[in-house]
């Protein structure tokens, strides 16, 4: 555990920051709109995204397991002795981004560090998260959309990605551990033969080639990030398993025209490959999520696990680290890692693996949309606030 001094300062409140996801079938549609609003998808995928969150009763887990995840940190937090309150806002769907911010404001909040629910950065799990932000500092009085304190009554900042965070990796292992476990117990075959034999297939969400090229701009790319998570997890896994794993990366999820490229193989593709290669056992880990989502509950769950069942093969889905302690302890970790770096304290920014620290403030032209393209959209907690090329604008 880290010895960093147990005080939030200057921080006040921390702003559990989501996607959102609908709780019943009437808040499908309109939740689609949100989250595809001004984005080139076919009509066809979201009818197809339609019927797979009403195949769960209209209503996606992700809420559920945001309230779960911020009972956590609060825990966490208490056990400590920290005292911090924690809101809860989301991108797309009730309780919003602004609200979350409102009632924090109201409670007497005035600087406030954001925890998105997004690992890994891209334009979807970075920048799109800083532009809500800023259009939802707008809303709340701020004049410009920098997270400063511009009429909004409170600033924002925004806790660094933690993919590489040893809490991540570790949870990750744990729950892929246990998978290999669940997975002898069903196959009858010894944990030390399946490692072996069974590869370990990460699974994320695909974006747009453009996006993933984009991602690598400033920083090492949304692909690469997830793979030097992969080499950390297997790695861990192989250790504890007492024979080294062989793993691979695949994606889900796909919208967008099939013209346009997204990163591959699909991971139903890349079931039947295996299979075809002679691959009887896999074990798929959703690093690419926090919990266990629609994005797991459909995709993996429902459509690539009958994928395996199809060709024959046998398949354990691992656990997202969801509320799992040592990811619960890494945020409150990184929580304070860095309140102390934002006193001037000198402060090791904790990473695993070969990549380093995401930058606490967003560089300019980090994790645009696509590469080399200002969109002119105010995103908030960045050097380049306002305008995503404006590098002399700097926010703080
Ligand atoms: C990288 C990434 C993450 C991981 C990072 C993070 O966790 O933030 C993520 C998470 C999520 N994505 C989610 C849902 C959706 N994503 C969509 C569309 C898209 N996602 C994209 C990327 C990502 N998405 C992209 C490039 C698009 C194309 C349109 C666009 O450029 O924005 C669509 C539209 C329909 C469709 O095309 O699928 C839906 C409904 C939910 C909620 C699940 C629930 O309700 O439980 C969650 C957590
Ligand atoms: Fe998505």
């Amino acid at each position: 555990m880290s010895s960093t001094a147990l005080t939030p300062s200057p921080y006040d409140a921390l702003l559990l920051f989501s996607f959102g996801g609908p709780n019943e079938p009437d808040d499908v549609l309109p939740f689609l709109r949100n989250v595809t609003r001004g984005k080139n998808i076919p009509e066809e995928r979201l009818v197809a995204v339609g019927e797979h969150y009403y195949h769960f009763g209209g209503r996606s887990p992700i809420n559920e397991q945001n309230v779960a995840l911020m009972a956590a940190l609060r825990a966490e937090l208490e056990r400590r002795g920290v005292e911090l309150p924690v809101a809860w806002g989301n991108r797309n769907w009730e309780p919003y981004t602004t609200q979350a911010l409102t009632e924090l404001r109201d409670a007497g909040a005035r600087r406030v560090l954001a925890v998105v629910t997004s690992a890994y950065g891209s334009y979807s799990g970075c920048r799109q998260y800083r532009e809500n932000l800023a259009a939802s500092l707008v809303e709340l009085g701020a004049a410009t959309p920098t997270g400063d304190d511009g009429g909004a009554g409170l600033v924002v900042d925004k806790l660094r990605h933690y993919f590489n965070h040893p809490g991540f990796v570790r949870a990750n292992a744990d729950a892929v551990v246990e998978a290999y476990e669940e997975l002898a117990a069903r196959t009858g075959v010894d944990v030390a033969t399946l490692a072996s034999s069974a590869p370990l297939v990460f699974v994320t969400h695909s974006i747009p080639d453009t996006m993933e090229e984009a991602s690598g701009a400033q920083r090492p790319s949304y692909s690469t990030q997830h793979r030097d998570v992969g080499a950390l997890v297997a790695a861990q896994v192989s250790e504890r398993l007492g024979a080294p794993v062989e793993w691979t990366l695949a994606y889900c999820s796909r919208s967008g025209p099939p013209s346009q490229p997204w990163l591959e193989p699909d991971v139903n593709d890349l079931l039947g490959e295996r299979h075809a290669g002679g691959t009887r056992s896999v074990v798929l880990s959703p690093i690419g999520f926090i919990s266990d989502h629609m994005e797991v509950a459909y995709d993996l769950d429902t459509e690539a696990l009958e994928t395996a069942r199809e060709l024959g093969m046998a398949a354990v889905r691992a656990g997202s680290v969801s509320t799992r302690a040592p990811f619960v302890e890494g945020l409150v970790d990184m929580v304070l890692e860095r309140a102390a770096a934002e006193r001037g304290e000198a402060v090791e920014r904790v990473t695993v693996g070969t990549l380093g620290a995401w930058p606490d403030v967003c560089r300019p032209g980090c994790c645009r949309l696509r590469a080399g393209e200002d969109s002119g959209v105010p995103a908030a907690c960045g050097s380049d606030s306002v305008g995503d090329g404006a590098v002399g604008a700097v926010a703080r």
